[in-house]
């Protein structure tokens, strides 16, 4: 655990950048230091490392004061990954990651070895490796800056606005790869973001903080959207944070309704049985997968118009997804109805906008329930 203990810094010109910080930050979760520019977050996170010391306070990790070891040996165990990724321009790709290993005393084939295989785990083609940054789209370079960071396997990543150079679609890609490689490492994370959305969707939890360096509020994600301590949170958290809170809510017990879901060559009878099962009805191809949404009187058996099909909107994954995703396949969807499918996008049932209102109305009472019985407590 890295536990920053009432840790205040003034630059020499006076600024306070961090005013009285105290924070613990959990082992091998990820947790997120966010807030407008100028709050102080790169300033925290340089002082886990040393790279900025404290003018009050101090920092323990593991129990130990941070001043207690070599700054070398120090960071040695903590990996920074920074914004555009600081790479070496005169190294390649592979020499770039190997250089941490090679510093550690590694031969030059294990450090090389070691550097092609955290390439394939950031997800980087080893056809890369020869190859100079510039030669690098920017999302590559970070996740080189990433495998750099990950080369000596420290137990902590620093990582101070990893990810915000990149355009919407590829910096989702590198949260989505940082998560995927959290779940495989288990590292001790500190990340660095202003971007209250990133903090929510890769935080174990978040620290919100506001100019001056103190800190606002220090919760899981789901806790920080369903219980802001005050306005400034609540105002940097956005206007939807209502529908962002359903992401922590569970798909998994909606009661899904299958009598509305017909196959493209059902025969009359068939038909004729089902017309009065819903509004609309969900017809299927032969392996199950949705194909539309029709009224039941315009299906005729044996030839459904393909055409003719209303759009299903965007399916979910009961028990992968969350309600926010079944209530945005059943907007989406022109009956209102969201359209369930298992892990092969075979049509497993169909659930109306009421029945996951009503979904949330109970998620919401068990959490009121559960901070109730916490408070008594
Ligand atoms: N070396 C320095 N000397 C004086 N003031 C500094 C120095 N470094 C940072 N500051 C000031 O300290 C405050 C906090 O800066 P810091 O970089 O930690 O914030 P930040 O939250 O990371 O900001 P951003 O999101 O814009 O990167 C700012 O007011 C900044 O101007």
């Amino acid at each position: 655990m890295i536990r920053i203990d009432a840790v205040t810094k003034r630059y020499p010109d006076g600024t306070v950048a961090v005013d009285r910080l105290s924070l613990e930050i959990p082992d091998r979760a990820i947790t997120v230091l966010v807030g407008p520019s100028g709050c102080g977050k790169t300033t925290t996170l340089r002082m886990i490392n040393r790279m900025v010391e404290p003018t009050e306070g101090s920092i323990l990790l593991d129990g130990q004061d941070i001043r207690q070891q070599p700054v070398n040996t120090l960071r040695r165990s903590m990996g920074y990954v920074i914004q555009n990724a600081g790479l070496f321009p005169h190294r390649t790709i592979l020499d770039n990651i190997a250089t941490v290993p090679r510093l550690l005393g590694r031969s030059r084939r294990q450090a090389r070895d070691r550097a092609a295989e955290l390439m394939e785990r950031v997800g980087l083609d080893t056809a890369l490796a020869k190859r100079y940054p510039y030669q690098l789209s920017g999302g590559q370079q970070q996740r080189v800056g990433v495998a750099r960071a990950l080369a000596a396997d420290p137990p902590v990543l620093l990582m101070d606005e990893p990810f915000s150079a990149v355009d919407p679609v590829v910096r989702k890609q590198l949260q989505d790869e940082l998560l995927r490689i959290q779940e495989e490492l288990g590292k001790t994370i500190v990340f660095v973001t202003h971007d209250i959305d990133e903090a929510i969707k890769l935080g174990t939890r978040v620290a919100v903080l506001r100019t001056g360096g103190r800190l606002a509020q220090y919760a899981a994600p789901a806790e920080l959207l369903s219980a802001p301590a005050d306005a400034f949170v609540e105002d940097f958290l956005g206007a939807d944070r209502g529908i962002r809170r359903l992401s922590f809510f569970p798909s998994a017990g909606l009661e899904l309704q299958t009598a509305p879901l017909v196959p493209a060559d059902a025969d009359a009878g068939t038909l004729a049985a089902r017309a009065t099962a819903a509004p609309y009805l969900l017809v299927t191809d032969p392996d199950g997968r949705p194909l539309g949404w029709s009224e039941p009187g315009r299906l005729t058996a044996g030839a459904v118009d393909r055409e003719r099909l209303l759009d299903y909107g965007r399916p979910f994954v009961p028990g992968t997804d969350s309600l926010r995703a079944a209530l945005d396949g059943a907007v989406l969807s022109p009956t209102g109805w969201a359209v369930a499918v298992d892990g092969e996008g075979r049509a497993v049932g169909v659930v109306s906008q009421q029945v996951i209102g009503e979904a949330i109305r109970a998620a919401h009472g068990r959490v009121a329930e559960r901070a109730g019985e916490a408070a008594g407590r």
